[in-house]
């Protein structure tokens, strides 16, 4: 459990230890600091967005949490137990689909420990598949499985339905959401939905000038009323924090 790497909640607390904790962390290339100082916490099982306009450093922070970037400055805590999801499924071609989800998986699984995840993505025919037979969003699926299988505290997805056209959008959303509710592990989505983000997620950051710079709590009933005035209400606040105006006001 992530909880280990924090050590014992003193006091008597009740609150959980965070399953993410980000402080004054630091990233500059070529001597520009993309993330400057920017703290963030994440609780256990919290559903988090970010969110933020292109380049501002949200895939940055994805990979640093993954451990993909350690040229970093200041403090990062995450569990041991974290996966990741891209835009692009990154399937190795030359391996069926179940070798694909066990791949770089220590110990030597069997085949069914795939087989199990990817039933629990809707892929259970799809086991002996060769990748290039599926489509966009079957892929994208295999790479969640591959990212479940790893049985996360902690799991990142870098906006992993943005290459899907809309219907399948949805579904994956839905996806997503029930094995989130299932599984009950923390997720960090980056995305440059705001629908999405508001649908997902029980909070959802804006990055900005190498920082959180806003947060809102969602607070909403689950399965959300996309249609409703709380859901638009949400919406434009974060729209307009990104600066945009929202449809309603330009009209
Ligand atoms: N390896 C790298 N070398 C040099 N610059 C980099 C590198 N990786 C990222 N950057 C720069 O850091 C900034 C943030 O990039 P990042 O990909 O994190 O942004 P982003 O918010 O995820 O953008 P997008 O929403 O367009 O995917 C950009 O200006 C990018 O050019």
């Amino acid at each position: 459990m992530a909880t280990d790497i924090h050590g014992p909640v003193t006091g008597g607390e009740t609150t959980p230890a965070p399953v993410v904790r980000v402080e004054g962390l630091t990233r500059s290339f070529d001597g520009r600091a993309v993330l400057d100082r920017l703290r963030l916490e994440v609780r256990p099982g919290e559903f988090v967005a970010l969110l933020g306009r292109s380049g501002c450093g949200k895939s940055t922070l994805l990979r640093i949490l993954a451990g993909l970037d350690r040229e970093i400055e200041g403090t990062v805590l995450v569990p041991r137990r974290r996966a990741v999801a891209f835009q692009t499924p990154r399937l190795m071609p030359w391996k069926k689909v179940w070798r694909n989800v066990l791949l770089g998986l220590p110990g030597k699984p069997g085949r069914g420990v795939a087989e199990r995840v990817l039933d629990e993505v809707g892929l259970g025919r799809r086991t002996n598949a060769w990748p290039r037979t599926l489509s966009g969003g079957e892929a994208q699926r295999v790479s969640l499985a591959r990212a479940l299988v790893r049985e996360p505290d902690l799991l990142l997805l870098d906006e992993p339905f943005g290459a899907l056209d809309a219907l399948t959008r949805i579904k994956a959303q839905r996806l997503v959401g029930e094995v989130w509710q299932r599984r009950g592990c923390a997720v960090l989505l980056v995305t440059h939905d705001v629908e999405e983000a508001v649908l997902l997620a029980d909070r959802v950051l804006v990055m900005d000038g190498g920082v959180i710079a806003h947060e809102t709590t969602v607070g909403l009933d689950r399965p959300r009323d996309i249609i409703g005035p709380a859901f638009a209400e949400l919406r434009a606040g974060l729209l307009e924090r990104l600066g945009v105006a929202s449809v309603s006001e330009a009209a």
